[in-house]
């Protein structure tokens, strides 16, 4: 018998694939062994159940995104966890995270934590004017994480955040499940976890489920050199009317004169931040080489 499903955990050589009647344990044919082939979580597959109840992978549908570190497959949202409560949250930091996003085809949620501390107005300004989703919650108090939920549910997402904003606290927060994942870890593994702890996405009550990686920071960042100083631009939703409005054909939107999306952050139709932080990320790639591209 074939049932479809996705891995939602892989540990030594096994994958735990939510099908339709429960989670089955499978093994993947030699053939996914291969690098290139290799079932990550989030992964869509086919798997043959056995007569004992265990699964054999048989194939795995084409990815329609993936993310390398953690390595999580055919992820419907990115939820960046910011504050403006220590530790602050760099815009910069989240415009790479929201950068890479977009790059992938990916949609980003804002989420500023701590709003008993500080309400984060400017983040707020910010990211609403730039045309995301922003959720104003506390992980403490618990104001704002109905809404959050409501946002998760059907969806397969995964959380980023500087360190110390509260993704841990979050998640508890929105299931109690998550208690158990990240309070159980224990001080030896705790040291080395950011390398060596297995990824897994988290089942909501609800539907949907959240890759569970506590303690990675702005995941994938590295690989934000590999976006082309020409795609740039196209990471920034909100340059999107203005891309083709400059004086110059291929103005890099830095310094240029008569660049349209200068004027537009002069006009306040672009905040000020979000440029500045694309103006240095161009600094950052405008110097890479093709080969340096995949
Ligand atoms: N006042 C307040 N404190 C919070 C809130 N959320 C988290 N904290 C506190 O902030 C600290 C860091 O929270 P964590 O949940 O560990 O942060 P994290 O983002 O998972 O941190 P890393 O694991 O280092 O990536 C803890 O002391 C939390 O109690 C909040 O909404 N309000
Ligand atoms: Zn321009």
């Amino acid at each position: 018998m074939t049932e479809t499903g996705i891995i939602l955990k892989g540990i030594g050589g096994f994958y735990y694939v939510r099908t339709q009647s429960g989670v089955i344990e499978c093994k993947a044919r030699g053939r996914f062994r291969k690098a290139a082939e290799k079932p990550v979580i989030g992964d869509r597959v086919t798997i043959e159940v056995q007569d004992d109840g265990t699964g054999y992978m048989m194939s795995i549908e084409p990815r329609k995104n993936q993310l390398l570190r953690p390595a999580v497959a055919n992820v419907d949202q990115l939820v960046v966890v910011c504050s403006a409560a220590p530790p602050k949250t760099e815009t910069l930091l989240i415009d790479k995270v929201t950068a890479i996003a977009a790059h992938k085809g990916i949609d980003t949620l804002i989420v500023i934590n701590k709003c008993d501390l500080d309400r984060g107005d400017r983040l707020y300004q910010i990211y609403t004017q730039a045309g995301f989703s922003v959720f104003r919650v506390s992980a403490e108090t618990g104001e704002g994480v109905d809404a959050l939920r409501a946002a998760l549910a059907g969806k397969v997402s995964a959380f980023a955040g500087n360190s110390g904003v509260g993704k841990s606290s979050l998640l508890n927060c929105i299931d109690a499940e998550f208690n158990m994942k990240t309070g159980s870890i224990s001080p030896k593994t705790e040291r080395g976890r950011h390398t060596t702890r297995h990824v897994e996405l988290v089942e909501l009550p609800g539907g949907g489920c959240i890759a569970d990686t506590p303690g990675f920071s702005a995941f994938d960042t590295e690989k934000m050199d590999l976006i082309r100083k020409d795609d740039l631009q196209y990471a920034f939703p909100e340059f999107e009317p203005y891309i083709n409005q400059c004086r110059f054909t291929g103005c890099a939107h830095v310094k240029e004169k008569g660049c349209a999306i200068r004027a537009a952050v002069e006009d306040g139709k672009i905040p000020r931040e979000r440029h500045e932080s694309y103006c240095k990320l161009y600094e950052s790639v405008k110097n890479l080489k093709e080969w340096e591209l995949k």
